[in-house]
């Protein structure tokens, strides 16, 4: 069965040759983002993305991330998808797991499309005979037809787009990592990935969604978890929880 589990989970960036200019800093106290540390002997600044997260996600959880921009969403998707190692903390995940951002992210833009569909296919984790399975659905799908001889330098970012998602999307995912906004394409591709997303999104075990939509938050998550600079807040049930953060009275609604 497919697991998320964090504990303390920390994710900070060292900022160099930042200059701190803490009266200032004082002053226009920021509302967006994760919180600062500065060395002024150093001239470093530390962007605390995330700070002790501790939660678990079980098979069957739709969750979905909701905070205001900077809180720490994105980051945290991307522990979740080992492209960042936290700096503290224990994660353990149980489950394949296939990001559905950074989606053109293992592309050679050299190579061509044929060539990428494998170097994809293997990024997410794909075995040769796999890709080979998959590899014509993938061009069915995509609708590129003489551009996949082509190099992907060539393709505008709505072909990129296609192609990347239709190697993305081949995959049986147990664990699904959302970040909102695959919006690129035109009308009958987003039609026919709309289609498709919904048919994968029924395959995994375990999905989490960044998103500032409620509407999306409503028609897919069973659960929120609500994120403030770099920290979990709150989490229970979508209703609740973006009454929560809708309501002006609680610091979620402030850091907006
Ligand atoms: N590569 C980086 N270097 C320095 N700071 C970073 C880096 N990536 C993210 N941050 C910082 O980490 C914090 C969390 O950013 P993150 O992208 O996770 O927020 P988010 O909740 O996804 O925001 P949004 O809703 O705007 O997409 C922010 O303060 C951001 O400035």
């Amino acid at each position: 069965m497919a697991r998320i589990q964090l504990d303390n989970v920390s994710v900070s960036f060292p900022v160099y040759d930042s200059s701190t200019r803490s009266i200032k800093n004082r002053i226009l106290s920021n509302n967006a983002g994760g919180s600062i540390d500065n060395d002024t002997n150093k001239h470093q600044s530390t962007v605390n993305a995330l700070e002790q997260v501790t939660e678990t996600f079980d098979h069957g959880t739709r969750v979905g991330l909701v905070g205001h921009n900077g809180a720490g969403k994105s980051t945290l998707l991307r522990v979740l998808a080992g492209i960042y190692e936290p700096c503290s903390g224990n994660l353990l995940i149980r489950g394949h797991v296939a990001p559905l951002f950074d989606i053109a992210l293992g592309m050679d833009h050299e190579a061509t499309g044929y060539e990428n569909i494998r170097l994809r296919g293997l990024f997410l984790g794909l075995s040769k005979s796999e890709i080979d399975r998959k590899t014509d659905d993938i061009i069915d799908f995509a609708e590129l037809g003489g551009f996949l001889d082509l190099p992907v330098r060539t393709y505008s970012a709505g072909m990129l787009l296609r192609l990347a998602f239709a190697v993305s999307t081949a995959i049986e995912p147990e664990i699904l990592l959302i970040d909102e906004g695959i919006a690129a394409g035109d009308a009958a591709f987003l039609e026919k990935a709309n289609k498709r997303l919904h048919e994968f999104t029924n395959r995994a075990s375990i999905i989490v969604l960044a998103s500032h939509s409620p509407d999306l938050i409503m028609s897919m998550c069973t659960s929120v978890v609500i994120m403030e600079r770099g920290r979990i807040i709150a989490s229970g049930n979508p209703a609740e929880m973006l009454q929560f953060y809708a309501d002006p009275t609680t610091s979620a609604h402030r850091a907006q």
